[in-house]
Formats: structure tokens, sequence, C-alpha cells
């Protein structure tokens, strides 16, 4: 079993536009509406795709029922936790050559109690996990080193721990030794303070951060591919998507194909590729089903370390 927890989730409100034009009235082409989080969508890729997951989170207010009921109606196992603050909606909007433009809140604070809580229901639910994956952005005032501490604990318990978050939080959370983390190119960058422009470029930095204390590192880079570090091997591959829509959780689709195909190696790489090709195919932040994913297009190659990197971060 996969345990998530997104100690920030959202409902997700994507709004495909023909095109973007700052101060002007924008008529929409058509909107969808996601239960969101990284956690809740990794264990969402997860449910479409048989694998035992349950996901943790906290929720208030209307929009925190909403993103129950949302999560409810899929099917999701799930551990909600009440909080105070009401649960932040994050907008996308989605032009029709697939590129997408996020304003995501900064979601609300929980108190010392609620983060309590919500540890307990984790380190609870934990005993019959085989993986917990913490992921997304903190709300605010949680402390910096709520996923190192988790790591520490998971780590004494002999608990396999995944991390996708950024900045200071995925700093002090690599310190802790988890098993795997899940940097895009940007966050790769800023935790390791390196430029990164070129494939070259990611090899070092995931080698870096293996330095700093992390067991292996799958590096998402977009259109790019994605890099998988672990044990001084690396992989490196792409997936070609022939029309893209939203890539909104494609890394967290990713990252559930990953656990799903055990989590190591050229296999797990190759799967993890085929869930967020699926994903950036679809709407919204829709999780891939199986008649969703096509494997045919993977391609894993020995990474050539001058090769440009092409998309954004
Ligand atoms: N335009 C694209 N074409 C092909 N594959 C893509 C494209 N965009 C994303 N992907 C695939 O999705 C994976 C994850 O994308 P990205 O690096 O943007 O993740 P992310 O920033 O973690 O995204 P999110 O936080 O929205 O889940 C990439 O490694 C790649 O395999
Ligand atoms: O603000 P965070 O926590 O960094 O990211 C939140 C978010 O952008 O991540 C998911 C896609 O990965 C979306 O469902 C959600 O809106």
């Amino acid at each position: 079993m996969i345990l998530t927890l997104t100690l920030n989730p959202s409902l997700d409100r994507t709004i495909e536009v023909g095109s973007l034009t700052r101060g002007a009235v924008i008529r929409a082409a058509a909107a969808h509406l996601d239960p969101g989080g990284k956690g809740v969508n990794v264990s969402r890729a997860l449910l479409a795709n048989q694998v035992r997951s349950c996901a943790v989170i906290p929720f208030g207010g209307d929009e925190g029922r909403q993103l129950v009921g949302l999560l409810s109606a899929e099917g999701i196992d799930m551990i909600p936790v009440s909080v105070g603050g009401a649960t932040r909606s994050n907008v996308t909007l989605a032009e029709p050559d697939g590129t997408v433009t996020k304003l995501n809140e900064p979601g609300t604070a929980l108190t010392p109690s609620e983060l309590d809580t919500l540890a307990s229901a984790v380190l609870g639910a934990a005993e019959s996990a085989d993986w917990v994956v913490a992921s997304g952005s903190l709300p605010p005032g949680v402390p910096v080193d709520v996923y190192a501490g988790l790591c520490r604990r998971f780590a004494a318990a002999g608990i396999q721990t995944a991390i996708d978050t950024s900045g200071p939080a995925l700093v002090a959370a690599v310190a802790a030794g988890p098993t795997l983390v899940k940097p895009n190119r940007e966050e790769l960058a800023e935790a390791t303070g390196t430029p990164i422009t070129r494939l070259g470029d990611v090899i070092d930095a995931a080698e870096k951060l293996r330095g700093m204390g992390a067991r292996s590192v799958l590096t998402s880079l977009g259109a790019d591919g994605a890099l998988l570090m672990e044990d001084d091997r690396f992989w490196y591959g792409r997936c070609p998507v022939e029309e893209p829509r939203s890539s909104v959780g494609a890394g967290d689709a990713m990252l559930a194909g990953f656990l799903a195909a055990g989590a190591s190696g050229e296999a797990a790489l190759a799967e993890g590729l085929a869930w967020a090709s699926a994903a950036v195919g679809l709407p919204g932040s829709r999780m891939p089903a199986p008649a969703d994913i096509d494997r045919s297009a993977v391609r894993i190659s020995t990474p050539d370390p001058a090769q440009p990197l092409m998309s954004g971060g």
C-alpha cells in the first residue's frame, strides 16, 4: 500500500481559453473541476490503475467538503482530517497548444494541534504501508522541517519515503535521507544552487542531491523527459505527446507510475514516463487510467551530457 500525505491540498479549477491577454475579458471554451494537491494526485493515479493507496489530507470550509466529496466520488481511500481554515482553490488557464498558467493560493495555516493530528494519522496508517509519499507545498506557518521529521521516523521504522516538494522544505527533507525525491528542473536547480541548462547539469545536480542525503533522485524535465539517478547509475528517457492538453499533475502521475513499477531502474522510469505523458494528453489534472497509457512511445537512452534542455525551468 502506498500512503500519501498532502498538507496543502486544493480544488483544481482548469479553464480552457483560446489565448491569454492580460487585462481582457476572456471567454472560456470549457472548465473542469478536479480534486488536487500533489499527494492527492498520486493516490488518484494509483487508484485509477488498481494500485492500493490511501490519501491523508486536511480539509476545511465549503471547498474542503467539496474536495472530500470529489475524492469520495472517485472512490479514493482517504483519511480526511477536519481543520479550521478553508481548503484553497487553484486555477489553471490552459491554452490550446498545451501551455498552462497556474495560480496557486498559499492555502490556510494549520495550527500545531492540527499538524499533530495529521502526523499521528500518517504515522498510524504507515504501519501497513510500503511507501509514504509526502508531496506539495507547505501551508503558511508549517515548519519547513515537517517532511524531514517524518522521513527520520519512517527511516527508523524501515518504511520507504518519497518526497516531492520545493525550496527549504525539500532541502531539509533531503538531509533526512529519504529513499526518493522527485524534483522538477527548477526545484533541482534551486535545491542545489546549480544552473541547469543541459542534461549534464541534471546529472551533476542529482548527484549533488544524493550527496546531500537523498538515496534516489527522479528528476522530471517537462517535455525533455526525465532522468533517474540511483546508486551511481542513471537512466534517461522521454515519451513524446502528440497533442498536449494539460501538464498539470504530470509529475504526480510520473511518481505514481514509478512507484507502482517497483521504484527502481529502467523499467520503473519507463512506466513513470508512460503515465506522465498520458496525463499530459488529458484535460485538467485528470489522472490516466490503463486505457490512456501507451508504453510504446517511451524511449530510454544513454544521456548525452551536452544535450540542451528545451522546456522551461
Ligand atoms: N509537453 C510535454 N511533452 C511530453 N511529456 C511531458 C510534457 N510535459 C510534461 N511531460 C512529462 O511529464 C513529466 C512531469 O512533468 P514536469 O517536469 O512538468 O513535472 P512537475 O513540474 O512535477 O509537474 P506537476 O507539479 O504539475 O505534477 C515529465 O518528466 C515528462 O515525462
Ligand atoms: O502549490 P503546490 O502544493 O506546490 O502544488 C499544488 C498543485 O499545483 O500541484 C498539483 C499538480 O502537481 C495540482 O493538483 C495542485 O494545484
